[in-house]
């Protein structure tokens, strides 16, 4: 579904990513991983469109997303969700999933300051999707609150309805656990996996190697830039390379090869 072929990015004289090749199939739950500044909000950042690589082709169902604008790529079907979480916090849950489903609509903010007869029908299939969605992300009791009252873990599950309200086919997530306790995860991979046996790709960044090795069946795995590894969790937990750039580091706040090994 998404083939990333040799990419490469500079930032100026900085190497960032070399020679990247990565391949997610349709209806996966795919895994990128690695130290921070590895380059993997990059990957993220070149796949929708908001950095250019240097050299190399990405190919979604088939087609090339170089030259795209990133509202193209959203509507040729891909969504991200971010490492910071970007809600509107003054709206309610509601208003925050249908603003992302606005794109599908013919009428647009436009429709609504005219009047068109079509806007209202178009807001109320609009809405009725968002509650869907919120639904889906066990939040529709909380429709009609502001998003400034949820907890962390719940802001975080707004910013995948959101996302979804948008109608990707693949969904991007920068990690989604991040600030998470033990029980919300354990929720949100629930989640996850739902949504993927509702027929979406997921492809996520994620430092929580519990999260990633308990979800993901493939994971690759980048280091300065380079993938160093790319297979199944049980093979990427027992790969040296991987153990090793994971112990080569000094940072506390990094997974430690126990982490990897968990
Ligand atoms: N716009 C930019 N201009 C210059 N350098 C950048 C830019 N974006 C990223 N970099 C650099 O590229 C490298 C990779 O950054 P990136 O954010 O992709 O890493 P990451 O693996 O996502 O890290 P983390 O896990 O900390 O989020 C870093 O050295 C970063 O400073």
């Amino acid at each position: 579904m998404l083939e990333l072929g040799a990419i490469s990015k500079n930032f100026g004289g900085l190497h960032v990513l070399h020679d990247v090749n990565v391949s997610v199939p349709q209806g996966a739950i795919f895994g990128l991983i690695g130290p921070n500044g590895a380059g993997k909000t990059t990957v993220f950042n070149l796949i929708t469109g908001l950095l250019a690589p240097s050299g190399g082709t990405i190919q979604f169902d088939g087609q090339s997303l170089l030259q795209k604008k990133p509202h193209e790529i959203t509507r040729l079907g891909i969504a991200r969700t971010f490492q910071n979480i970007r809600l509107f916090k003054e709206m309610t849950l509601l208003e925050n999933v249908v603003v992302g489903a606005y794109r599908h609509m013919h009428y647009g903010f436009g429709g609504l300051l005219l009047g068109l007869p079509g806007y209202r029908k178009h807001e109320a299939q609009a809405r009725t999707r968002a509650l869907e969605l919120l639904s889906w992300m066990k939040l529709d009791h909380k429709a009609h609150d502001l998003a400034d009252n949820l907890s962390y873990g719940e802001q975080r599950r707004l910013e995948l309805a959101r996302a979804l309200a948008t109608e990707p086919r693949l969904l991007l997530l920068d990690e989604p656990v991040a600030g998470m306790n033990t029980g919300e995860r354990a929720e949100l991979m629930r989640e996850i996996t739902a949504i993927r046996d509702r027929g979406y790709t997921i492809l996520m960044i994620e430092h929580d190697m519990r999260f990633v090795m308990g979800l993901c069946e493939r994971i690759a795995v980048l280091n300065f830039g380079k993938i160093i590894a790319c297979g199944r969790p049980d093979e990427i937990r027992n790969n040296e390379q991987v153990i090793e750039a994971y112990l080569g580091r000094e940072d506390d706040d990094e997974p430690s090869a126990e982490g990897v090994t968990q």
